[in-house]
């Protein structure tokens, strides 16, 4: 019922849709009753007496019974299809929107296809529920109220009798209601399970082939398989036990009316009519009883996605804009960074980043340079706000980032990542992603500073190429060069290139670069990367190792002083370094 209470906000506002679904369906079930009385009517006042005028006047009132049931029954599928498809139309767009806004710790965690089965198989489970299943639950309870009613104006001692295996019937279906709720939350978490399988399989199809681990994928899904296969089992051997049982029951008070009533009928106490009355009664009350277990399931199946879904609605956001969060003017940011004491660390983890302290005025260029895990990714997330900072602050303009709007703030940055993401869309989109109003001459410009002009002209729609999720048919080095020109269009005051020119060759870099130079005028950028080429004009490198700054300065004062920095460029340069002492001791001799 929290559920239920914690949803009712998605499709409050359509509430008269589900109260009119719940009215068409009680009107159709109590029409239903006409039946057995008319039965009783025609058996007692037009057969028995052999009274066949009265044939025409109750085959016509059948008729109409029929069509009105009908139509009722047609208003509450109505009804209750528009109040599904709203709820998960709401829910679908709240689902989304969370995922928009979540935080990246959470995606830190979250595995697609189990997301995926959220949006998709709990959503349907919920839209039916509350659209038809919620009515039809009711209903069931109406329709042995209504039952009983009817039966004890006919006969109150068969109707005690009938009744008699009732609360053995209701009895069952609760039992069965609490050990098929846990298998069906079992079952869903077995399907997701299932799902992400499948898509990190598709996704990683290449690293899969390319370790030839296709026996190994094959081995981990048919594991999932059989644990999903296994939860249906269960299931479906608690169904199996479920049927036989309520129909037996259902049987013992049938025969016990035959007896009774039989007897009842034998000694005149009771009419033959009221006892085929009585008979289409009983199935009246436990058709419901037989389909309580249908609606059960489906309640409880509803339950368990809707718990999934509110999960996921109820995540906390951490990273949010505080009460008094500012928005910035971008035609006055400057884009001077300051970090100060800066440590972090992922949960409970040891800390990511420690006491980094950073000065880099408008229009500086910072480079990173340190072995994998050394944190230099991370203080490009903290400077993003991606996690907020443990201790210390990162300042913009002087202003705490924590107190500027994120949506701002990171409007502020462009960011260029080694792996680059393209939507399944035209080149052209996947540069002005996000902006409109771009002019088809700024996706060449900066297309061109990025030096992918060249290659796009080449690709047989140019820049209305289409390319897939994950850039198909484009080289890794083509992909960043798109990213580059992405990062560039938004024109921002911070610009981040995290490993971003890795992918492509030293030659490109060199000629991406020289655009750089262009365009990294005015801007703060920072750079990570392995290469030292790409960081020797940086206005100051900081030597990372693990999560502290071990070296800084400029180019020039780290390669004269023994350090982690010399040591690679003694690896990176040697060739050159070597070329140099040769010429150097050919001169000496000459
Ligand atoms: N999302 C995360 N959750 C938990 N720990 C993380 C996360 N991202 C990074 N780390 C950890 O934080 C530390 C610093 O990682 P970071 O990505 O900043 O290093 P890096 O210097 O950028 O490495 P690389 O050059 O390999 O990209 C590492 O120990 C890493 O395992």
């Amino acid at each position: 019922m929290e559920v239920l209470r914690q949803l009712q906000g998605y499709f409050w506002t359509k509430r008269l849709y589900l109260f009119l679904s719940i009215l068409c369906l009680a009107i159709a079930t109590a029409l239903g009753l006409i039946y057995p009385n008319l039965l009783r009517y025609l058996i007692d006042d037009v057969i028995t007496p052999r009274n066949f005028e009265g044939v025409p006047i109750l085959a016509m009132s059948v008729l109409g019974v029929v069509i009105v049931k009908s139509f009722m029954q047609f208003l509450h599928g109505f009804f209750g299809g528009r109040l599904g498809n709203y709820l998960a139309y709401r829910l679908r767009n709240a689902c989304y929107e969370k995922l928009q806004f979540l935080s990246f710790r959470y995606y830190d965690t979250a595995k697609t296809g189990d997301l995926m089965s959220r949006l998709t198989g709990d959503l349907e489970a919920i839209r039916n529920f509350i659209g038809f299943g919620f009515a039809q639950l009711l209903n069931v309870i109406l329709m042995v109220v209504f039952g009983a009613i009817m039966m004890l104006s006919i006969n109150w001692q068969l109707t005690l009798i009938t009744l008699i295996s009732m609360p053995l019937l209701a009895f069952i279906a609760l039992r069965f209601e609490s050990q098929i709720h846990p298998a069906f939350q079992e079952m869903r978490l077995a399907l997701s399970s299932l799902t992400t399988a499948v898509q990190e399989n598709i996704t990683g199809v290449r690293t899969v082939k390319s370790f030839a681990r296709e026996p190994y994928e094959v081995e981990k899904f048919s594991t999932r398989n059989e644990r999903y296969k296994t939860n249906q089992i269960f299931a479906s051997t608690l169904w199996s036990r479920f049927f036989p049982v309520m129909e037996l029951l259902a049987s013992i008070s049938i025969v016990l009316l035959l007896g009774v009533g039989g007897y009842l009928v034998i000694q005149k106490s009771l009419s033959l009519g009221e006892l085929v009355a009585f008979f289409s009664l009983i199935w009246y009350i436990i058709g419901p009883m037989w389909s309580i277990g249908f609606h059960i399931n489906n309640y409880t199946q509803s339950k368990a996605s809707g718990e999934r879904v509110l999960e996921l609605l109820n995540q906390p956001v951490e990273v949010l804009d505080r009460e008094r969060a500012v928005e910035l003017d971008s035609q006055r940011v400057e884009g001077h960074v300051t970090f100060d004491g800066v440590t972090f660390a992922y949960g409970n983890k040891l800390p990511a980043v420690v006491d980094i302290n950073l000065d880099a005025p408008p229009g500086t260029v910072i480079g990173f340079l340190g072995g994998t895990g050394s944190g230099k990714s991370t203080i490009i997330q903290l400077l993003m706000r991606a996690y907020d900072v443990n201790t210390g602050s990162i300042k913009l303009d002087g202003k705490d980032i924590r107190d500027i709007q994120i949506r701002s703030l990171r409007g502020q940055i462009s960011s260029v990542f080694q792996e680059t993401f393209l939507f399944s869309s035209t080149i052209r989109n996947n540069i002005s992603y996000g902006l409109t109003h771009v002019s088809m001459e700024d996706v060449i410009r900066v297309s061109k500073l990025a030096k992918a002009h060249d290659f796009i002209m080449e690709l047989p729609d140019g820049y209305d190429t289409v390319v897939g999720e994950r850039g198909m048919g484009l080289s890794g080095g083509q992909k960043q060069r798109i990213a580059i020109a992405r990062a560039l269009l938004k024109n921002p005051k911070i610009l981040v290139l995290d490993d971003a020119t890795s992918a492509v060759d030293m030659e490109t870099e060199h000629e991406i670069q020289s655009g750089f130079q262009e365009v990294m005028r005015g801007r703060t950028t920072f750079i990570i990367a392995h290469r030292i080429s790409s960081l020797r004009h940086a206005d100051e490198i900081l030597v990372m190792n693990e999560g502290r700054v071990v070296q800084r300065g400029k180019h020039e004062q780290l390669i004269a002083i023994p350090g982690p920095y010399q040591d690679v460029y003694h690896i990176q340069y040697a060739d050159h370094i070597a070329r140099l002492k040769d010429t150097a001791g050919e001169q000496v001799k000459q």
